[in-house]
Order: structure tokens, then C-alpha cells, then sequence
């Protein structure tokens, strides 16, 4: 069965049409990216999943029906999202970040006091992102990728079962783009992870499955292989030099 189950999808923008009735299916465990063109309408079908537009059609998450759910119930029934640039609070340090995101029924004081103990969700999520030997750095003082596995531990330490990535590895250095598709495929052993990506080489290293978005539409769908095989996929990419390397390393 699949955890995200999309119907029918749309979203209108003054008379725009952004989404135009897109159809997904994420089984739980996998590892999506969702890749097209600027403007394809990527980002607009997370924001409509995350509750942030409206939408019309159906989105499915373990069976409920997401559409309009206010954002916060959305994101307490286990999805969490990035965005492109990271939100962390810079004065605070690692761990504080952590154990605000983790937070609920603490008090202000107790989550910022440096205490020894700390708790199991927030130390496992910390080693998960590798940042453990960082724990008492200010988020503000972390390395370009660092902020962003540190963002995606905040998805960790709430327990989210589905991670939406919007260009996780934007910005970041190869080395760092490896340790980030590392850390994705470790967390989607447990739980499901979709990526928004533009970045190929990096689709083509990590991605189980892929969803090719145009003008708002799902154009093809499959595996790498079959995704960069398709002469769909291949005629939209060639009309974008800096996309080309989808088709020209097929
Ligand atoms: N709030 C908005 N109001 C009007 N138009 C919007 C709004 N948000 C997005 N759009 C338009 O909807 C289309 C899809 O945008 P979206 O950001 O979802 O594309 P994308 O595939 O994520 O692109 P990119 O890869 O550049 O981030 C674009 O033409 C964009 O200009």
C-alpha cells in the first residue's frame, strides 16, 4: 500500500494552473526524487501536501486525507518538510535546536539549560545527522551542509515518518552531497523520504525511484533507468542546457 497516495492533484494560482492533476504514489520506505524543469509545480506539490496551499483533488497519508487539514495537524501526523534554505536558530547550539524540535511538554528554561542528560531521541538523532561531536556549537558557527543535516534531524528527533526535502544538497560541496545521499538512504530504511532535486548526478547516486514533473503534470516515472530512457523525459531536458546531463549520461 502506498503511505503517500496522490489523486488528482491541483493547484490554481489566479487563474494559473500550477498543479495540474498529478497523480503520485509513495510506497513507505522509499526514497523519491521528484526532478523537472523550473517551474514545473515541485515545490507547490509539497507546499499542497504540507498545507501551505490550497489545493484541490486528494492526498493521502497512511490512509487519511490531507487536504484541507490545517498545517499543523499535517505536520502532527508525521510529515515534516525542508525548505531551500535552512530554518535553524543560529545562536542556539545543536543540541538546543534539537531539543526544541523534539520539545513538546518541556519549558523554555529547561530545553536551553546545558544539562548532561540528554534525551534518547535527541542523542540518536544526533548521531544519525553526524553531528554529534558538534553538540555545543552554535547552529550559526555549522558548515553550509551541516545546517541542513541538522534541519533534517529536527524532522528526526519528531519522529517524522515522511521527510520532504526541498534540494537537500543546493549549495553544498560533492563530499558533502555524498554524505547527505548516505544519510538519506539511512533514514529511509525507517521511513519514507521524497526530494525535490536538480542536481542529476546526485538523483542518479541515491534515488530508488523517480517522478519526472512538467507544466504541472507527472511526465514519466520509474526507476533511473527508465526515467532517463524515456524520450519524454529526454525531449523536456534538452530544451534546458543546464539539465542536459539527465540525457546526455544516460
Ligand atoms: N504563490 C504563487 N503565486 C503565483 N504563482 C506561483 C506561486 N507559487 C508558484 N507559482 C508558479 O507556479 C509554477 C510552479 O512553481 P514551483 O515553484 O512549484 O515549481 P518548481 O518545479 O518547484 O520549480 P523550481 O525547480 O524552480 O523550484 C511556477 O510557474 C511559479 O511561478
Amino acid at each position: 500500500m502506498s503511505e503517500l497516495e496522490i489523486r488528482g492533484l491541483r493547484v490554481t494560482f489566479d487563474g494559473f494552473t500550477a498543479v495540474d492533476g498529478v497523480d503520485l504514489d509513495v510506497a513507505p520506505g522509499d526514497l523519491r526524487f521528484l526532478i523537472g524543469p523550473n517551474g514545473a509545480g515541485k515545490t507547490t506539490l509539497v507546499d499542497a501536501v504540507t498545507g501551505l496551499v490550497k489545493a484541490a483533488g486528494s492526498a493521502k497519508f497512511g490512509g487519511a486525507e490531507l487536504l484541507g487539514r490545517p498545517v499543523h495537524r499535517i505536520a502532527r501526523s508525521g510529515i515534516g518538510r525542508t525548505f531551500q534554505t535552512a530554518t535553524v536558530f543560529e545562536e542556539l547550539t545543536v543540541l538546543q535546536n534539537l531539543d526544541i524540535a523534539a520539545g513538546a511538554g518541556r519549558s523554555m528554561w529547561t530545553m536551553l539549560r546545558r544539562r548532561k542528560d540528554v534525551p534518547e531521541a535527541v542523542a540518536r538523532a544526533m548521531e544519525t545527522v553526524g553531528l554529534t561531536d558538534l553538540a555545543d556549537s552554535p547552529a550559526g558557527t555549522l558548515a553550509h551542509g551541516q545546517k541542513q543535516w541538522l534541519e533534517i534531524g529536527m524532522l528526526l528527533v519528531q519522529d517524522v515518518k515522511l521527510l520532504l526535502l526541498d534540494e537537500p544538497v543546493a549549495g553544498m560541496s560533492h563530499d558533502e552531497r555524498q554524505a547527505t545521499g548516505e544519510l538519506l538512504q539511512r533514514i529511509s530504511e525507517e521511513r519514507t523520504v521524497v526530494v525535490i532535486e536538480h542536481d542529476m548526478d546526485f538523483m542518479r547516486s541515491f534515488a530508488r525511484s523517480v517522478s519526472v514533473l512538467h507544466a504541472g503534470k507527472v511526465l514519466s516515472e520509474g526507476t533511473v533507468a527508465q526515467v532517463q530512457a524515456d524520450p519524454k523525459v529526454q525531449e523536456v531536458y534538452l530544451g534546458h542546457v543546464e539539465d542536459t546531463a539527465v540525457v546526455q549520461e544516460a
